[in-house]
Order: structure tokens, then C-alpha cells, then sequence
């Protein structure tokens, strides 16, 4: 058997890595239009930061695994064929700000239906709006040249976590496979069922029918982000009334029917897919006229917006209302610890917001990049997904610093904001970094994984999210 993959994204290499791992019997060659990501691939320096990824892909490409640009030669030669493009919100034209870019998945399915002289299994392993089989499975008989060939669809939506993809890949709660209820669509929900029964026990292979397959994971993103949308407004009031948000995530998480995961209020939300994935959600609903359903996730986002610039707004109206020509030091520009991805940080609309208020933001992030860094503050809304994008917020760059260590960013500072919960963030010595801040030195916490007592007796203004507002706040400016 060979199995090709479109697309060696985030999804793509681990995905695949894993798979030919597993699965020595099977050929699994990855490909990508973009040539650069291939050549990381092939590569000591991997294109993406994940805990493990390099010893998988170490022992299994060259044997197995292949990561190629010869698009046409593999898709061709494969039985089956994931597609794990990128499907980004659309920033322009119907649906705009809501609903899922699918040219890159059309793209693809253009491009098996042009090389295919057999039939194929072709598997989504991207997030698509529900349906999404229905269309595609058009345009690949449509444009099949090759008389005879059949396509069988297949979701198989992916569920892993960025900074935990390689343990979420080894040990799946489950894995989701949906497809047609005919024969041919049985079969290939079998064929697609063995290679993942190479590793995970089959009562942990789920089959379902197409669209909830495709829903399940649309739903899955939703109802993930929407814990953190609600403990994030419980926050707000915890802060309004004196109450602890830890202590109050600790005591619903401890119902069972509750659960402790998934409840640690931050600044917000990122990732490449919870906004996305929730937007697209609504405009489903929007487009098949359910309206109080689309409003009612569409307060998932709604919420982590204001979440965000709550958090702003505290930090102005902590300094005095105005960060005008203050430094600040920004801890963390990643999405979440342990990954180097940037999309849909919080940190983003937070410098954004800082610097519209004047601030000059210094920011420190392990893993990050500068170049990331000045990209993701320059880019339009939804438009970081394409290459080419206009550069049209450059002038935010003025402001921006990138630092070398948390100490330069806190030389001179006014404030540190922890926006990532990297774990380097609690182990420094902030006596010494608190010597070299202006006074009063403040502490924003975004993540509360700091020792805020230990930081008020050093003499920082402490804000921690979620928590009692620290008499300084309280008094003047809550
Ligand atoms: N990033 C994540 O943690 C997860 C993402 N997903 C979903 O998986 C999909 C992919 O996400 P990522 O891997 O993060 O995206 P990505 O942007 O990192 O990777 C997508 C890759 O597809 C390539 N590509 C696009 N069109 C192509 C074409 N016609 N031929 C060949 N290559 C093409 C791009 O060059 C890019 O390298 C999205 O639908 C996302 O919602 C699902 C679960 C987790
Ligand atoms: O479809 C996707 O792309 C993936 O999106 C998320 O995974 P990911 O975005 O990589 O990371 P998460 O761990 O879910 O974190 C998402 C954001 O929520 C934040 N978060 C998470 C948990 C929490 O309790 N509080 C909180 O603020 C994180 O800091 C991060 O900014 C889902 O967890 C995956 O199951 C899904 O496959």
C-alpha cells in the first residue's frame, strides 16, 4: 500500500511521520507546493517545534517516510490520499471573516482527479465546513480523465493538540473515521481503519457517516473553546467581586460531569483553529438559516475578544490610563507553550492594542522568531495565512522590539506581561529583574503561573487574572 499526503503543515508531517512509523509495511510520502517546508523536512532542522517529532521522523523517514515536492508522481502512485491543506477564513468576497477558505482543498482535489489512472480512497484529514465531501467528490469526477476510476471519500478529521502532537498521536482518544453507508464506502472505512489498527486498539476507532465526521470535529474545536470562553467571563467577575478563578475552576472541574481540563483562564485563546473553526461553525449555521445557533457559538469568539482587550484595558487604566512612550515587556508570543506557532496568538491584538496606546513593547519568546514576530504584527486580520499578504499595519513596527533574554526586555521596562505560559517564565529571579524596571514596576499575568505573593513582596504591582484585584488596582483604577 502507499499512502501520499497533501500538505506537510503541522498536521501533515506529524500525522504522516507517525503513521510510517507505525506502519513499516507502508509507504507514506508527504508533499507540498512549498518548497522550502519540504526541504526542512529533509532536513536536522524541521520546519515545525514539536516534543518528539524529530526521533519519529528520524527513524522512520528514508525507510518508509519521504517528504517530496513531486506532487504529481505520488499522488498518483498512492491508494490513498490525505489532504491536510490549510483552510484558513476567507478575508474577502461571501462569507468573509466567517467562512473557511476551501481554495487550497479544491486546489488539491483538482490535482488527484488531474494524476489518478486508479481509484482512490481520498481522506480529509483538514477541518472543512460539513459538506465538504459532497463538493469535492465533484470536482474529482469531473476532472478525472481516466475512465473508470472511482473516488471514495473519507473524514478523518485530526484532533491533536500543537506542543503535545506526538503523545496525542501515539495515544488517541479515538480516532474518527466517517464515509458514505454504501459498500464501497464500508470498505474503504475498513481499509483506513487498519492502518491506524497497526497502533491504536480498535475500540478506539470510531466510524460514523460523513457529515458527522466533518461536524464532529467543527463541534469538537467549539465546544473546546467554549470552556475557556466561559471561564474566561467568569474571570471578569472574579476580579469584580473578589473571588479566586482557580479556586472556582477547581471546584466546578472537581464534578465529574464537569472535569478539570480545559479551565485555566488566560488572556485569551490563539491557535490556528479555534477562532477559525468557530467562525466557520456559525456560518454554517448562518447559511442553512439557523441564526440563534450561529449567534450562540459566534459568542465563543465574541468573548475571547473581549477578553483580550479587557486585559488591555487593565493594564492602562493599572498604569495610570496611559502606556504612552512606557516600555513594557511582553513575555511570551507563541500561541501556548512548547510550539513556535504564532496563529491567532492573543499576543498579537494585546501588542496591537498596547501600541495603539503608545506603548514600545520588548518582546521575549524561547522559540519564536523576530521575523515571526514583525510578520504577525504587521499582518491584517485572517490574512496571515497567505504569503504574499499586504503589509498594511507596518507602522505598528515602530514600537515593536524583539529581545534576546527576559532581562533585556526588562531593562528599563515599566511592565512585564506574561502572555505564554512558558515554564522558563516562573524559574527567573524577578528581584533582579525588578531592580532594572522603572518604579512602580507592575507584573500582568495572563496565565497566573507566577508566585504573586513572592512578587508583591518584592515590591511589583501585581495583577493576576482572575484573581483579587490588588489594593493598588482596586483603589485607583479597578
Ligand atoms: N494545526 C493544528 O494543530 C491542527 C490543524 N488542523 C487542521 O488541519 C489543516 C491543516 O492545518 P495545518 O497543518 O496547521 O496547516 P499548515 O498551513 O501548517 O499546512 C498546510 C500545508 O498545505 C500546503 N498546501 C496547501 N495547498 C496545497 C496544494 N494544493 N498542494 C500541496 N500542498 C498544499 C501548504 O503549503 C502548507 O504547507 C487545517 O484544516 C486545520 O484546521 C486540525 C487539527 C490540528
Ligand atoms: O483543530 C485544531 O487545530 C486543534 O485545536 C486545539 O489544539 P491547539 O489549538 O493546538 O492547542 P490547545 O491546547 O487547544 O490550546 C488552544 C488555545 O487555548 C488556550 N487554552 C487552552 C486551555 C485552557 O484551559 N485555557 C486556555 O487559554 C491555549 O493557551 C491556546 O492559546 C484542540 O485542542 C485540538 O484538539 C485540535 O485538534
Amino acid at each position: 500500500m502507499k499512502i501520499a499526503c497533501i500538505g506537510a503543515g503541522y498536521v501533515g508531517g506529524p500525522t504522516m511521520a507517525m503513521v510510517a512509523l507505525k506502519c513499516p509495511d507502508i509507504e507514506v510520502v508527504v508533499v507540498d507546493i512549498n518548497e522550502e517546508r519540504i526541504n526542512a523536512w529533509n532536513s536536522d532542522k524541521l520546519p515545525i517545534y514539536e516534543p518528539g517529532l524529530f526521533e519519529v521522523v528520524k527513524e522512520a523517514r528514508g525507510r518508509n517516510l519521504f517528504f517530496s515536492t513531486d506532487t504529481k508522481k505520488h499522488i498518483g502512485e498512492a491508494d490513498i490520499v490525505f489532504v491536510s491543506v490549510n483552510t484558513p477564513t476567507k478575508s474577502t468576497g461571501i462569507g468573509a471573516g466567517k467562512a473557511a477558505d476551501l481554495t487550497y482543498w479544491e486546489g488539491a482535489a483538482r490535482l488527484i482527479a488531474s494524476v489518478s489512472t486508479s481509484s482512490k480512497i481520498v481522506v480529509e484529514k483538514s477541518t472543512v465546513p460539513v459538506k465538504t465531501a459532497e463538493a469535492i467528490g465533484k470536482v474529482l469526477q469531473r476532472n478525472c480523465a481516466t475512465p473508470g476510476v472511482e473516488f471514495e471519500i473519507l473524514s478523518n478529521p485530526e484532533f491533536l493538540a500543537e506542543g503535545t502532537a506526538i503523545e496525542d498521536l501515539r495515544h488517541p482518544d479515538r480516532v474518527l473515521i466517517g464515509g458514505a453507508d454504501t459498500v464501497s464506502g464500508r470498505k474503504a472505512i475498513e481499509t483506513l481503519a487498519s492502518v491506524y489498527a497497526h497502533w491504536i486498539p480498535r475500540e478506539r476507532i470510531l466510524t460514523a457517516n460523513l457529515w458527522s465526521a466533518e461536524l464532529a470535529k467543527l463541534t469538537a474545536n467549539a465546544f473546546l473553546a467554549q470552556r475557556i470562553s466561559s471561564i474566561n467571563a467568569i474571570s471578569a467577575l472574579c476580579e469584580a467581586t473578589g473571588a479566586d478563578v482557580q479556586q472556582v475552576a477547581h471546584a466546578i472541574g472537581t464534578d465529574s460531569r464537569i472535569g478539570p481540563k480545559f479551565l485555566n483562564a488566560s488572556v485569551g485563546f490563539g491557535g490556528s483553529c479555534f477562532q477559525k473553526d468557530i467562525l466557520n461553525l456559525s456560518y454554517v449555521c448562518e447559511s442553512v438559516g439557523l441564526k440563534e445557533v450561529a449567534e450562540y457559538w459566534y459568542q465563543v469568539v465574541s468573548m475571547n475578544d473581549y477578553q483580550k482587550q479587557r486585559f488591555v484595558e487593565r493594564i492602562i487604566s493599572a498604569m495610570f490610563n496611559t502606556v504612552s512612550k512606557k516600555k513594557i515587556a511582553i513575555y511570551g508570543f507563541a500561541f501556548k507553550k512548547d510550539t513556535g506557532d504564532t496563529r491567532e496568538t492573543p499576543a498579537i491584538d494585546v501588542c496591537k492594542g498596547l501600541i495603539r496606546d503608545g506603548a514600545k513593547c520588548s518582546i521575549y519568546d524561547p522559540e519564536v522568531t523576530p521575523e515571526q514576530i514583525f510578520r504577525d504584527l504587521s499582518a491584517p486580520k485572517f490574512e496571515w495565512d497567505r504569503p504574499n499578504y499586504s503589509r498594511s499595519a507596518s507602522h505598528m513596527l515602530e514600537n515593536v522590539q524583539v529581545a534576546p533574554d527576559a532581562t533585556a526586555a526588562a531593562e528599563g521596562a515599566h511592565a512585564i506581561c506574561i502572555l505564554t505560559e512558558w515554564d522558563a517564565f516562573k524559574a527567573y529571579d524577578y528581584q533582579a529583574l525588578y531592580d532594572k524596571m522603572h518604579k512602580p514596576a507592575f507584573i500582568f499575568d495572563g496565565r497566573n503561573i507566577l508566585d504573586h505573593a513572592k512578587l508583591r513582596e518584592t515590591g511589583f504591582i501585581v495583577y493576576a487574572l482572575g484573581k483579587p484585584l490588588d489594593p493598588f488596582l482596586q483603589k485607583n483604577y479597578s
